[in-house]
């Protein structure tokens, strides 16, 4: 479960990008932020990861309080997570394959169950066959997959995602879309920031807006 309780998010400087913030997505639901630029959907997003921290009122994820979280604790926390963040880069200089099988490298598991999970991660995304592919030989939408991939491979619970669509054309952005779908399906906790309001209508799922760090 994510909670928000009177959030509030000032970054140094003085701007107040989320004001006031209070609600809460059950386990295994999706849901979509949206709003115009600068709106507060990343900053909304990275406080849930733990990037950054409240200015006031709390945030607790799956039982952690965030604003409270000893920075040893993070690493932890994250595994539950899977981000498609927009500066999450791939790997120019690694394949396909060794991309998605990077975290699980990460968290120590044996190398045998590693690739299992990565060609299972990269099947579930339709990129199985491109495994020993660089990353810079795929499309913009292969490599927004492989992205998802890469997050998904260590099984989390949540995945966020920021503008996940982003730059894809309305083909791939739909692919995309019924992936994360999928994914809920089994379980999983979606929270997706866009400002693509057109994909969304699609689903039935619920929608926060914000508008100048304030739900509307
Ligand atoms: N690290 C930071 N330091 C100072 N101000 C920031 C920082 N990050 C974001 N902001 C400001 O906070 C506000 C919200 O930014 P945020 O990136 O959360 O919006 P957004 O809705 O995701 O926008 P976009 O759709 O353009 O990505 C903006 O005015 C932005 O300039």
């Amino acid at each position: 479960m994510i909670s928000f309780s009177q959030v509030y998010k000032r970054y140094p400087g003085g701007h107040e990008a989320l004001k006031n913030l209070s609600f809460t997505i059950e386990a295994g639901e999706m849901a979509f932020i949206t709003g115009p630029t600068g709106a507060g959907k990343s900053t909304l997003l990275k406080l849930v990861a733990a990037i950054e921290k409240p200015s006031s009122g709390s945030v607790v994820v799956s039982g952690q309080n965030i604003g409270k979280l000893r920075r040893s604790a993070v690493p932890y926390l994250r595994r539950n997570f899977g981000l498609v963040f927009q500066d999450h880069k791939l790997l120019y200089d690694r394949n396909v394959l060794e991309n998605v099988i990077l975290p699980l490298d990460i968290a120590g598991l044996p190398r045998a169950e590693g690739m299992k999970r990565a060609r299972a991660a990269l099947d579930k995304v339709k990129l199985l066959g491109l495994e020993k592919a660089s990353p810079i030989s795929l499309s913009g939408g292969e490599q927004q997959r492989l992205c998802v991939a890469r997050a998904i491979v260590n099984r989390p619970t949540i995945v966020l995602a920021d503008e996940p669509t982003g730059n894809l054309d309305a083909e791939y952005a739909g692919e995309i879309m019924e992936m994360f779908k999928s994914f809920n399906q089994v379980g999983v906790t979606l929270l997706i920031a866009t400002h693509d309001e057109s994909l969304i209508t699609r689903y039935s799922s619920r929608v926060l807006h914000l508008k100048q760090g304030e739900l509307s």
